[in-house]
């Protein structure tokens, strides 16, 4: 049985003035698939992350969200269709709570504004949710402990927990484990698997041992193209991938 395709990309171009950054790119994300791109230093992973997000328009191609085009959408818009995008750690609310950060991704999910914040505070529904995320993050002893004076770690496993509660189908996850120790990242890699069970999840990683790890699927991505996809066995012994990116790490 042939898979839906939660993302589609098809000859996606980037240019910054004459520079063409990603250069033609085509690319199929499984629906429930945890899809993780590779690459060199400045291969254009974070600028393919920000065409698909919608923080930048693309300069030819298209890109499909579940068969729907959101190429050159702003990002709320393909936000509300279903993808969120890792929130940087500074991105969350840092003055709120772990619970209070949680809330505001159930609600935004619900499509309330944040005008109405005050209000649907007082929602035991919302409460409730939020505590079981917390409890499932491992925050719920930090539930009442202001964003900032999380470890980084914490700071980035709520920020993995508000990208879940934000209810998108399909989530981007942006270098989940950087700056961490084995054992974070480890935990880090639970976590998210944990966390984003049925989702669609497209990581870009740097730490092959997580890459590994954690991808259905890896896509190579070398100096704006797409040189392999494949499982990670496919990818490990894929000659072209070897010599243009991996080299002896694999091994
Ligand atoms: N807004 C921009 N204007 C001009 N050039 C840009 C812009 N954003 C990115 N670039 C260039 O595009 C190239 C790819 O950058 P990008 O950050 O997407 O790579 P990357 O694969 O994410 O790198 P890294 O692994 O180091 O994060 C780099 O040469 C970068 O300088």
């Amino acid at each position: 049985m042939t898979k839906r395709n939660a993302l589609e990309l098809k000859g996606v171009k980037k240019n910054f003035g004459r520079a063409e950054i990603i250069r033609g790119v085509n690319l199929d994300v499984h629906e429930h698939e945890r899809h993780v791109i590779i690459g060199p230093n400045g291969a254009g992973k974070s600028t393919l992350f920000n065409l698909i997000s919608g923080r930048l328009k693309v300069s030819d191609g298209s890109i499909k969200l579940f068969g729907k085009d959101i190429h050159n959408m702003p990002a709320h818009k393909v936000n509300r269709m279903g993808l969120s995008r890792s929130f940087q750690v500074t991105n969350l609310f840092q003055n709120m709570t772990v619970m209070q950060n949680l809330r505001c991704s159930l609600l935004w999910s619900e499509g309330h504004k944040y005008s109405f914040w005050k209000s649907v505070m007082k929602q035991d529904r919302v409460t409730e949710h939020a505590m079981a995320l917390a409890e499932q993050l491992n925050l719920h002893k930090q539930a009442d402990t202001p964003a900032s004076l999380l470890t980084y770690a914490e700071q980035r496993a709520l920020e993995v927990g508000c990208t879940v509660a934000s209810g998108a189908e399909v989530i981007l996850l942006d270098e989940p484990t950087a700056g961490m120790s084995r054992t974070e990242a480890n935990d880090a890699i639970q976590l998210i698997q944990r966390m984003t069970g049925e989702n669609t999840l497209v990581v870009v990683e740097h730490d092959l041992s997580v890459v590994f790890e954690l991808a259905d699927r890896i896509s190579v991505l070398v100096y704006g193209e797409i040189i392999a996809t494949g499982t990670p066995d496919e990818i490990r012994n894929n000659a072209a991938v070897q010599e243009a990116y991996l080299g002896t790490e694999v091994h």
